[in-house]
């Protein structure tokens, strides 16, 4: 396979160690210091490109992927406000997109575990629930794509939590019919969420802590490996 690499930062290196381990070959590289090489026509000497850059620069990026006919994989956070047009735009041009605001198999494992503990407490209203995230001091989004995700799984799946916000507040029981979300950026941490469930009796605690990057680059190696030669838009439900 042929990959084209948007954003090469920690993650954009990460993938081109797994894409070698697999016997693929990255024929584009893309940065904010070589945006001249951004061309539809270096773009479709790869079967699928892989974008892991920055919130404000992902949709643009996109955009200009499905524009060229290139399958686009994306993790980037935070630019999820315009998810509904770069849909409509892979549907027009009968493209292929894929996105997961986490492509390790072990979160997204913990995703359903998530989910269904939340369905659980709706027989258990003594328990109220919190979220808290941990990331590097690089991370520019707060909170993390990954937290938002479980904060849907939690609100979508317990009746009694109608929204979920940002912390932090004095306390968990603040806004009872709302999920408490905060996050902490501290030196190296690749990655740490936790959910709490707390009765006046006792903590049920879920979490989940990536040791390193690898894990979210495996799983976006895998999704590109998926998406060539499909048409539509792809999560990790369609791996999984
Ligand atoms: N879905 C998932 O599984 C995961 C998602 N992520 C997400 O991926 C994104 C990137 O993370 P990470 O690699 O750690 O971040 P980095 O900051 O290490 O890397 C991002 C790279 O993209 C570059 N960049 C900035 N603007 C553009 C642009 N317009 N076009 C191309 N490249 C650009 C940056 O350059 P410069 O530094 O010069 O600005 C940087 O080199 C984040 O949103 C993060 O949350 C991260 C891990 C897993
Ligand atoms: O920026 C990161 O590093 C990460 N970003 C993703 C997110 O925002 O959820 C995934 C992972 O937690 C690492």
């Amino acid at each position: 396979m042929k990959v084209a690499l948007i954003g090469y930062g920690k993650m954009g290196r990460e993938i081109e160690k797994v894409l070698v381990s697999r016997a693929h070959e990255v024929v584009l590289t893309i940065d904010i210091n070589n945006a001249q090489d951004f061309t539809a026509k270096n773009l479709r000497k790869a079967d699928v490109a892989i974008e892991f850059s920055a919130p404000d620069a992902a949709f643009g990026n996109i955009v200009r992927c499905l524009e060229a006919g290139v399958p686009v994989v994306c993790g980037t956070t935070a630019w999820l406000s315009k998810l509904d047009e770069v849909i409509q735009l892979c549907k027009k041009n009968e493209g292929a997109f894929f996105y997961a605001s986490n492509y390790s198999i072990g979160v997204n494992l913990f995703f359903k575990i998530n989910r269904e503990l939340a369905a659980l407490m709706n027989r258990f209203s003594e328990y109220d629930v919190t979220l808290n995230e941990i990331h590097h001091t690089q991370k520019r989004d707060a909170p993390s794509g990954t937290a938002i995700t479980l904060a849907e799984g939690i609100v979508e799946n317990c009746e009694r939590k109608t929204e979920w916000f940002m912390g932090p507040t004095r306390g968990a029981t603040t806004y009872p019919e709302k999920l408490e979300v905060t996050a902490q950026r501290r030196s190296v941490v690749p990655g740490t969420h936790t959910i709490v469930w707390e009765s006046p009796a006792d903590t049920i605690t879920i979490e989940h802590v990536a040791k390193n990057r690898s894990g979210f680059a495996v799983g976006a190696v895998v999704a590109a490996e998926f998406i060539v030669g499909k048409k539509g838009v792809f999560t990790m439900e369609d791996i999984l």
